[in-house]
């Protein structure tokens, strides 16, 4: 889907939001304090000064290395931690400025979130585990069955109803804690690493599945994960954390072409760059004495599509979209590209 634009209001925002641990941790919001001083008054940064947006129908997803502060900004963003510093706003409204009251409403009928592990209760069948939180909202039992039925229809596990979790797969559980926290038509779905704890193919599978049900139901989504290919496959954005802040935010094609520091390159080293970066990401403005154009290239198709025609010759390719041509490529600036060299030009820095 594409990355709303800026004039779209924001969904999901925060400003300045920061999250100290420790007793008296709120003195040190300052940023003054040398980590050290810090970790002397028993006090952990693990979120320090995040701004970010996130708009209606996107993907956003962060990653860092362990320890980075993902899983708290995630939980500041659900509002199920309150900063130390700083605002999340939904709607443009602060969380934490509602009575709790509203938060807890707020929390229960407008988000979902999925886990790793996926805490289900061990007790209840599928059916039962799925229906749950509609329980928890009061809705009655023909109701809250009938939506939990459709749910578990939707992630594919129709006939397994009167399951009970131990005698699920890992990832049949996981898609019961899907159809779970989708029971009740979350607007914003947090989804804290859903799929590290499964093995690579069923991993495959549920991303797969992820994207399937994205593109029915339109969420706005934040995951977390640790596996920049899982990032790319799900990605409108990707924001990269270290150290508690957030170091770069853009697509998958802006953080490879244009990391903003070897901690952002060390991500996206390995990634498969041929199959990522289109035509449109590594296009140039012809020069004057250009020679000929050898043939047309659409600005989405990835460099794998047109690698074979494009170094076939020395001539350029003109890059084109709806009828209009945007610039060139050649065989030069494609090799440059997929042997690891970043293009030139700014890097984007987080906000
Ligand atoms: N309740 C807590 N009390 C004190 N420190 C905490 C608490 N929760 C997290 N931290 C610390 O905050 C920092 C960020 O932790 P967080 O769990 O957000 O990182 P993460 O990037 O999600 O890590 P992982 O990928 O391992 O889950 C870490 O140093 C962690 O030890």
């Amino acid at each position: 889907m594409p990355v709303p634009s800026s004039a779209d209001a924001p969904v999901l925002a925060c400003r300045h939001v920061s999250k100290l641990y420790g007793h008296g941790a709120a003195r040190f919001l300052d940023g003054r304090a040398a980590p050290e001083e810090m970790a002397a008054a028993g006090v952990i940064p693990a979120v320090i000064d995040v701004n970010l947006a996130i708009g209606r129908g996107e993907t956003f997803v962060i990653m860092g290395l362990s320890g980075s502060g993902k899983s708290t900004l995630v939980r500041c963003l659900a509002g199920l931690i309150e900063p130390t510093g700083g605002e999340v706003l939904f709607e443009g409204r602060d969380l934490f400025a509602l009575p709790e009251r509203e938060l807890i409403q707020l929390r229960r009928h407008r988000m979902g979130m999925v886990f790793q592990h996926f805490a289900l209760l061990p007790h209840l069948t599928v059916l039962g585990n799925v229906a749950f939180p509609l329980d928890v909202q009061g809705m009655p039992k023909a109701q809250r069955e009938a939506r939990a039925r459709e749910m578990i229809e939707l992630v594919g596990l129709k006939g397994r109803e009167a399951y009970f979790p131990r005698e699920l797969s890992g990832g049949q559980q996981q898609r019961v804690g899907i159809a779970r926290s989708l029971a009740a038509d979350p607007e914003l779905w947090f989804l804290d690493e859903p799929f590290s704890a499964l093995d690579p193919l069923i991993r495959r599978e549920m991303q797969d599945e992820l994207k399937r049900l994205q593109a029915i139901l339109n969420k706005t989504i934040v995951f977390i994960t640790h596996d920049f290919d899982e990032a790319v496959r799900l990605a409108d954005r990707i924001a990269i954390m270290k150290d508690g802040r957030l170091v770069q935010v853009g697509t998958a094609e802006e953080l490879i072409l244009h990391p903003a520091s070897d901690y952002v390159r060390a991500f996206t080293r390995d990634a498969p760059r041929a199959k990522i970066l289109t035509a449109r990401a590594i296009l140039r403005t012809p020069g004057p004495d250009e020679a000929g154009i050898a043939g047309m290239v659409p600005a989405s198709t990835p460099i794998a599509g047109f690698a074979q025609q494009v170094e076939a010759t020395d001539k350029p390719f003109a890059v084109v979209e709806d009828g209009r041509i945007l610039g060139v490529i050649d065989r030069r600036a494609m090799m440059d590209v997929l042997v690891g060299r970043d293009l030139a030009g700014p890097a984007e820095p987080g906000p």
